[in-house]
């Protein structure tokens, strides 16, 4: 796969452990020096942001998270820091017994209890590295109460949330879903909040998706040597099936996306505005046309060459103000949908916004058999849940919300928001006698069955498992809508989008607006997935641009500022 420039690749768990694995087999690189370079950049972390010297209590847990904890320990102790070291009593595997090693002849390790932890003098640094990418279970007893005194249960959360470094991930958070095990999947207050995590190589889906965003505070991805070797020895490891958006690193991408040259056949008209492509907008009764005229204001805006309204002949009087620049043309029925869409000039078509239900399932199969690149959100998503997906196509862009997604995909939305269902024990993936080879074997397998991947990855089943497991199941692309939003592919490519920052764009008529954006780029002649995630972004831009008193009509016109603001 192609992985342009500017997006931020996401591992996941059992990613990260193969990677790791076939790095360490390959001689050049040792466990151990994983080991120090991740307590060097935690450390770093750290003295970067409490420059002078002052008071550090680090809880180390029973695998290699905690051999980074004592790491830690003692690059802090070297550099003037006090210390307090609180670990298990358990044999951790060699890398971390020989940083447990290395602390001890520096200072003392209390056993990690949540009386010992209650009793220590307060401290200007709390490090978690109780739990990373190794955690299995939801946590229990002891290790249970200590992570729920980091989540300032009685009181303390603005105690700790300012001071809690998180090695990896806060403890309990599951990095392949980004829920906490154990815990209400909408999170509660007991989660502990890190002021800042510090990731290694690269981030993993649970840093973006759910509570993740929210429990890490700020994400510090730092390489630990893999990078050089990946690009040399382990290229052909290159795990690059996910990739996160992520707005400080999507800009080069996007614009590269946006302006390359359309790639759709009418690119030869050069110069020309069908050149851009044209854009129908599919438009429903009277009284309920302005969800597809935002849908149609935000296609112009982002560069369609021009876009088509098409309400109901008798709701076209409905239309009439501006913009000037957008063309409507009445569409009563299915055969007039089908004419209008024998004109191959148009090169995208999105239906579903305030369209009714009745008049989107009667539109639904003109749409799919015109075979064009085409936006179904709102009521066609609806309608498409009653009617089945026969007839969806990989040029097809679906935009649930959670509530949608639930009506198309039921038994996803149960295993999503059922009861967690925990994978048996850990599959022992770094065990893998031959690491490279099971890298191999985890793409070839999502190749042939992009599904077969979901539930090995984490513990939990993951709002990325299900939008991939839908994209494999309509054959079309998925974008699931939330403050996370994931966009997968058929083929199991997938995107996330983290929108955290920015809750006012969850507002009436927004995603009307983003079903107008990705229109206008299917239009422009952008391959589905990549305009449902540029689209994603964008949109996001948009309401970040804004800020808070947003309401959607405020999105179109904030786009010519964002693509100015990317230096377009
Ligand atoms: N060389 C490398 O690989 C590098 C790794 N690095 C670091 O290692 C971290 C991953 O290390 P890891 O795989 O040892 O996992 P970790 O998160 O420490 O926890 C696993 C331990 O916890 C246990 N356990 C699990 N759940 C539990 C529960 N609920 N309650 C109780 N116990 C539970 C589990 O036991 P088990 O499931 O086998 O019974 C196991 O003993 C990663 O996040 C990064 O920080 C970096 O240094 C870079 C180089
Ligand atoms: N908490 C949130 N923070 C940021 N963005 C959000 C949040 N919740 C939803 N969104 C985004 O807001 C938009 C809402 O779209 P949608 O639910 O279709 O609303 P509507 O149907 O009113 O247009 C989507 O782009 C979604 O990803
Ligand atoms: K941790």
């Amino acid at each position: 796969m192609k992985t342009r420039p500017g997006w931020t690749e996401v591992l996941t768990c059992a990613e990260m452990r193969a990677l790791e694995q076939a790095a360490m087999d390959s001689g050049k690189i040792t466990g151990l020096a994983l080991m120090e370079a991740a307590g060097a950049a935690v450390a770093r972390a750290i003295q970067g942001r409490w420059p002078l010297p002052g008071h550090a209590t680090v809880l180390c847990g029973p695998g290699n998270n905690g051999g980074d904890g004592y790491a830690v320990a003692a690059l802090l102790a070297r550099a003037g820091w006090q210390l307090r070291v609180l670990g298990l009593d358990n044999m951790p595997g060699p890398d971390a017994a020989e940083m447990k090693r290395r602390w001890a002849a520096l200072g003392p390790i209390e056993l990690l209890t949540c009386d010992a932890f209650r009793a220590g003098a307060d401290s200007d640094v709390y490090v978690d590295a109780i739990f990373g990418t190794g955690l299995a279970r939801p946590p229990e007893g002891e290790l249970a109460q200590i992570i729920a005194l980091l989540g300032g249960l009685g009181g303390d959360r603005a105690c700790f949330a300012q001071r809690l470094v998180a090695v990896d991930c806060p403890s309990g958070l599951c990095l392949d879903s980004g829920a906490h095990l154990g815990r209400p999947r909408a999170g509660d207050d007991r989660d502990p909040h890190a002021r800042l995590t510090v990731t290694f190589d690269s981030p993993k889906p649970g840093h973006f998706l759910e509570r993740g965003p929210i429990c890490c505070g700020e994400l510090v991805i730092a390489d630990i040597g893999l990078r050089q070797w990946r690009e040399c020895d382990g290229r052909a490891l290159r795990p690059a099936r996910l990739i996160a958006i992520w707005p400080p690193l999507a800009v080069e991408d996007c614009r590269a996306a946006i302006y390359a040259p359309p790639a759709n056949r009418l690119a030869k008209q050069g110069g020309h505005k069908f050149a851009n492509g044209h854009a129908l907008i599919v438009a429903g009764p009277l009284g309920q046309g302005g969800a597809a005229r935002l849908g149609a204001r935000a296609a112009l805006r982002i560069g369609a060459g021009l876009v088509t309204l098409a309400p109901p002949k008798a709701a076209l009087i409905e239309h009439l103000g501006p913009p000037d620049a957008l063309m409507r043309r009445g569409v009563d029925d299915d055969e007039a949908l089908a004419a209008m869409l024998a004109d191959p000039r148009i090169t995208a078509v999105a239906i579903g916004p305030g369209c009714g239900v009745d008049r989107a399932g009667a539109l639904l199969g003109a749409v799919l058999a015109s075979n064009r690149a085409c936006v179904l959100d709102a009521d066609a998503l609806t309608a498409l849940a009653a009617r089945g997906f026969e007839g969806l196509h990989d040029r097809c862009v679906l935009t649930p919300h959670g509530g949608e997604f639930a009506r198309l995909f039921p038994d996803l939305d149960e295993k999503l928001n059922g009861p967690p269902a925990l994978r048996p024990p850990r599959h022992g993936d770094a065990a893998h006698p031959d690491p490279m080879r099971h890298m191999a074997d985890l793409h070839a397998r999502a190749e042939a069955a992009p599904q077969a991947l979901t539930g090995r990855h984490g513990p939990l089943y993951s709002k990325l498992d299900a939008a991939r497991n839908a994209a494999a199941r309509a054959g079309a692309v998925v974008l699931l809508k939330g403050p996370d939003t994931v966009i997968a592919a058929p083929d199991g490519q997938a995107r996330i989008h983290s929108a955290h920052d920015i809750p006012w764009l969850a507002t009436a008529g927004a995603g009307d607006v983003l079903a107008g954006i990705i229109a206008g780029l299917l239009a422009r002649g952008l391959p589905p997935l990549e305009a449902a995630a540029t689209g994603a972004f964008l949109h996001a831009q948009a309401a970040r641009r804004f800020g808070p008193g947003l309401i959607a009509d405020d999105l179109p016109g904030q786009l010519p500022g964002v693509l100015r603001d990317m230096g377009l």
